[in-house]
């Protein structure tokens, strides 16, 4: 089916080096392109009532949603984990928290040194403690007030280094996290991954160090205070202390309210971050269709929501603050007028109603440092549950469990009555007891209409997926034996969109294969047919992201990487989109270079004619069975085979495409051709 938004989607990946392309016809979306285009195509692809489900282990994978995120339980675990992130700072925390006290003392001596002051300077004869002079006096107060700027310094320093530091660690392990998990699960939740590793890294860090430090010190102050104001007045203590409780109450509720709203927040922002990503990913389109508009009008409503969240937190928190500040006020006039009192019956002095009072206001102020040390720590715990509940999933495919397989071990490749669904769209099959035997250092080319599967099959080869039933076994062992990592480093893969990363050429063939000497490096280019790196000033050294390279240097930098690995198994996904001849050529004598060598067992998925007749054996793929297995020369000398008609659809499709007449088009394929292809085709056109 057909919508405009597909439209859309459909044309913005002609950006990604033709990531839909129409073979012979038809639009398909190749493996290539980004995961949201292709979650899109799929959607619009489903029948237009059918829900796009999603993960289908939802029995023993973890969701995120936000009502699994509040349960109690993951609460306290997301507390201690956090409190566990600081545990490798514990030093220069401590440390802090000693330049902490110190600072804080000198804080709290300040009502009373006041209150003293204001005695000394009232009565007619003042009297300096230990027999200080004036000057001395002032100079012991000047250098302790410096002593404590030094040490508040020092605590607020080495608080916020431990915190970056916290966050760096969490951010890191956040994203291994999310590279270690299957791939449908990160390529389903792209943006929401992102925000996790940006935005919630940075809340849980605020959270455990800034205002942990802050939180410490508002403790500090506020027991402190109270311990003096006992001191020097209980009455009035107890006066100031029957507005606290209520206030206190407020704040636990405000607090756990704060959290569940942060959650919420949190979740918006994933959702709005993964619009922009996927507009912003397609802007090519986006431009084309002017859509400005309309794609700012989606942001807008994701911007909304966030918006709509913050709205409902500054209300609560006004409300929250503001009733706060009017009980401090109130307190402090009551505390003036009871206090005045006492003064003018001579019980206290006006230097202790001074003390009593300043203390009120640290203390005030104290608390309301709680209150947002607390509402900031359920924030975090908000923050940290995402991010937990992703560093502690387990992947469906787990990377290490089983055992190595040996990097020298050559087996057949055996997919043994293959029943395969994609965990996103459970009870449609895609493929449906497939059988296929792939003899070692074999090439079998896979053909089919778009859609049948092929690309499927080699998605559960490199295990990005594992059959529903079934299994797919090398040597005669399940490949689910073997650690992924080892299984994948037997494979050379070959997409369709050969992913290039920023960096040189050299490094781009290396991928993933550090220990490469720059001569293994040049031999696997040479192989590879890659001849243009070398006419390049800058040679291997070249930047990729400088150079804009054709298709077929693609498809050959890709090919030099897959034959670096030397592996055992060769998975190459063809380009459908069409390649000039002398790259078609390159690319083809490349492939026949490996295919000669027989050391390497190869699975190609082929669309071009000149490729798939190099393959020693051609599965025809319909509706994800195996209807037809043969040479090239069985099934095209076979007149009713589905082979025949498979490819003959092609080359029409083709030449509709093209506006040529059926022969006119087949011609100028044979023009691509070598022997003994041309000739075949003449016979089947015929
Ligand atoms: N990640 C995915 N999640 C859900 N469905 C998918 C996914 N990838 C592919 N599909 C669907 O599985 C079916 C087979 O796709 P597959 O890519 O294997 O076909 P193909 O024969 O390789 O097609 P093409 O020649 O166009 O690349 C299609 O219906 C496709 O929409």
């Amino acid at each position: 089916m057909w919508r405009p938004s597909l439209a859309r989607t459909a044309t913005s990946c002609i950006r990604y080096n033709n990531a839909f392309h129409r073979p012979h016809g038809r639009l398909t979306l190749h493996a290539g392109a980004p995961a949201t285009l292709r979650g899109l195509v799929r959607q619009y692809a489903t029948q237009p009532n059918e829900p796009v489900k999603t993960e289908s282990k939802a029995a023993e994978a973890p969701k995120f949603t936000v009502s699994s995120l509040l349960g109690p339980s993951s609460k306290t675990t997301s507390f201690r984990k956090i409190i566990g992130l600081a545990k490798p700072e514990r030093r220069p925390l401590t440390m802090a928290v000693g330049l902490l006290m110190v600072s804080s003392s000198v804080s709290m001596s300040i009502p009373f040194t006041v209150g003293k002051l204001i005695d000394f300077f009232s009565t007619t004869t003042p009297q300096i403690p230990f027999g200080l002079s004036i000057w001395q006096a002032s100079g012991l107060i000047l250098t302790v007030f410096t002593a404590g700027a030094v040490a508040n310094a020092g605590r607020a320093m080495l608080m916020k280094m431990a915190g970056q530091r916290i966050v760096a660690r969490l951010r890191e392990q956040t994203y291994a996290a999310a590279l270690r998990q299957e791939v449908e699960f990160v390529e389903r939740s792209e943006g929401d991954v992102i925000s996790r590793l940006a935005v919630d890294t940075s809340i849980v860090g605020e959270s455990i160090t800034q205002n942990l430090s802050d939180g410490l010190r508002a403790v500090v102050m506020s027991g402190v205070g109270l311990g003096a104001m006992f001191y020097v007045s209980p009455t009035l203590t107890l006066l100031m202390l029957a507005v606290v409780p209520p206030v206190s109450l407020g704040a636990v509720f405000y607090g756990r309210y704060l959290k569940k709203l942060s959650l919420q927040t949190q979740e918006a922002v994933g959702e709005m971050t993964k619009v922009a990503n996927e507009s912003l990913a397609a802007l090519r389109t986006v431009q084309a269709f002017n859509a400005q508009q309309q794609e700012g009008q989606k942001f807008h409503q994701k911007v909304l929501d966030v918006l709509t969240l913050a709205r409902r937190e500054a209300v609560a928190s006004g409300i929250f603050f503001g009733s706060t500040g009017w009980s401090g006020n109130v307190t402090l006039l009551a505390l003036l007028g009871y206090g005045g009192t006492l003064v003018s019956r001579g019980d206290i002095s006006v230097g202790d109603l001074t003390s009593l009072l300043l203390y009120t206001v640290y203390v005030g102020n104290g608390l309301q440092m709680i209150t947002s040390f607390f509402t900031s720590i359920m924030r975090g715990i908000g923050a940290g549950t995402r991010i937990f509940e992703l560093i502690d999933r387990d992947a469906i495919i787990p990377h290490e469990a089983g055992k190595p397989v040996d990097p020298s071990h050559r087996g057949s490749l055996v997919f043994e009555n293959v029943r395969f669904e994609y965990p996103s769209r459970k009870g449609v099959e895609i493929l449906k007891d497939l059988s296929l035997d792939i003899g070692v250092g074999e090439s079998v080319a896979v053909v089919g209409k778009s859609g049948s599967g092929k690309s499927s099959i080699q998605a559960l080869l490199l295990r990005y997926y594992d059959p529903v039933e079934g299994r797919v076994t090398y040597g005669g062992e399940d490949i689910r034996d073997y650690t992924v990592s080892s299984w994948r480093s037997l494979i050379g893969i070959v997409p369709q969109d050969p992913v290039l990363f920023t960096g040189t050429i050299a490094s781009n063939i290396a991928y993933g294969n550090d220990e490469a000497t720059r001569e293994q490096i040049e031999d696997a280019a040479r192989e590879a047919n890659c001849e243009f790196i070398w006419g390049l000033p800058k040679g291997f050294e070249t930047e990729i992201g400088r150079m804009s390279l054709s298709g077929g240097q693609r498809q050959r930098l890709a090919i030099a990487r897959a034959l670096l690995k030397k592996p055992a198994i060769l998975a190459l996904d063809e380009a459908t989109s069409a390649l000039d001849a002398t790259s078609e050529h390159r690319v083809n004598d490349a492939i026949n270079r490996i295919l000669r060598g027989r050391q390497t067992t190869c699975l190609f998925v082929a669309h071009r004619l000149s490729t798939i007749a190099r393959a020693e054996r051609i599965v025809v793929l319909e509706d994800g069975r195996i209807t037809e297995s043969g040479t090239y020369r069985q099934l095209v000398n076979n007149p009713d085979s589905r082979f025949r008609a498979l490819m003959a659809t092609q080359l029409d499709a083709a030449a509709t495409q093209t506006s040529l007449p059926p022969t006119e088009a087949l011609e100028e394929e044979e023009e691509f051709e070598e022997e003994p292809v041309e000739e075949d085709l003449q016979k089947q056109r015929a």
